[in-house]
């Protein structure tokens, strides 16, 4: 039985036992808990992707390759048909002077209980959208999520006027010194957060290598433990794979903490659902052996086998 899905479903269990309910920024409401954590031998088990619903791995993919890039625009993740950032790229334009259409205020809220506004804020995030995809100046302007995780991973500026590039950083110093006790990436800026969508939930991680093998170690500020954390736990071990396979390592463990775990009172239904239903089989990763680099990997090049999970459970974002 794998292991993944049955301590995601512990800590799901434990959430709502243990839990508290919370008010939340997004005035959805949670049940929460402080503190959490969760182990994964990636060597053993295959790759980290729920089966208990199915969760589309291409979009974590192209979510991965985006922070990658260093790349902060919605263009690349709708040229990929990856909508998962919209709703945040959308408050930017509806709140700025230049837009001038309905009134979109708590658009997030509002579109779930409201079907009529849902009507109108449908219309305006597709307009929104193909203005992205096709005006240069629209999406620079208002297609940028600002200062995140791909401007922290890629291109941090430091206090010094330098500016840095924390992945290529650890990839030398894996290389060079895999004993080092420093292979962090850390996106928490205090003076970004203004410049910032949303600033991280996934805000540091770091790499330890021991035994020929690499391991993972993410924390999270905040974590919505129905939608977000699946696509956390399989992207940070996609990143670990990808770093091991350019360092000529073996993979390790990936292990996650969180601090705020919640889940939405909005999940609830969907989370009794999931919890009910019985893990199957891990899928494997193939990485094309072709690329070296890990800057160099395109979307074709990371394939998923042998994923047969069960249905997806649909569920509204909290904005
Ligand atoms: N409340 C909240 N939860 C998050 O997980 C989250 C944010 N906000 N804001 C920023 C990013 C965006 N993320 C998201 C956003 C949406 C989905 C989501 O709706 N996933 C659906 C399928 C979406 C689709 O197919 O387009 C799912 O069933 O997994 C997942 C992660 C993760 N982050
Ligand atoms: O990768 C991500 C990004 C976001 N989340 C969740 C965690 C929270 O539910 C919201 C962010 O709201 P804050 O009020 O800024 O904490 O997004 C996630 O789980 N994973």
């Amino acid at each position: 039985m794998n292991q993944v899905d049955l301590e995601y479903q512990r800590l799901g269990r434990m959430i709502l036992e243990n839990g508290i309910e919370k008010g939340d920024r997004t005035g959805t409401g949670t049940i929460s808990m402080f503190g959490s954590q969760l182990r994964f031998d990636l060597k053993k088990e295959g790759f980290p992707l729920l089966t208990t619903k199915r969760v589309a791995f291409r979009l974590i993919v192209s979510e991965l390759l985006w922070f990658l890039k260093g790349d902060t625009n919605l263009r690349y993740l709708l040229q990929h048909n990856n909508h998962i950032w919209d709703e945040w790229g959308f408050q930017k334009w509806v709140e700025s002077e230049d837009y001038k259409g309905p009134d979109m205020t708590n658009f997030g809220l509002r579109s779930q209980k409201d079907p009529e506004f849902n009507e109108l804020y449908q219309e305006q995030l597709k307009i929104y959208q193909d203005k992205v995809l096709t005006d240069d100046d629209f999406a620079k302007k208002y297609g940028d999520l600002g200062e995140v995780y791909g401007k922290q991973w890629r291109s941090w500026e430091g206090a010094d006027g330098k500016v840095y590039d924390q992945i290529q950083y650890i990839i030398d110093e894996i290389k060079r010194n895999p004993d080092s006790r420093r292979l962090i990436c850390s996106s928490w800026s205090i003076s970004s957060l203004e410049q910032q969508q949303l600033p991280p939930c996934h805000y540091a991680f770091q790499f330890y290598v021991a035994e020929g093998k690499l391991s993972c170690m993410f924390s999270m500020r905040s974590v919505d433990y129905f939608l977000g954390l699946p696509y956390n736990i399989s992207s940070y071990a996609l990143l670990t794979y990808l770093l091991a396979h350019e360092c000529g390592l073996d993979v390790g463990e990936l292990i996650f903490t969180g601090a705020d775990t919640h889940i939405y009172l909005n999940h609830l239904e969907q989370v009794k659902e999931q919890l009910s239903r019985e893990p199957r089989q891990l899928p494997t990763l193939k990485l094309n052996p072709d690329k070296k680099s890990i800057f160099d990997f395109e979307i074709e090049d990371i394939v998923l086998e042998g994923y047969d999970p069960h249905p997806a459970i649909k569920a509204p974002v909290a904005v």
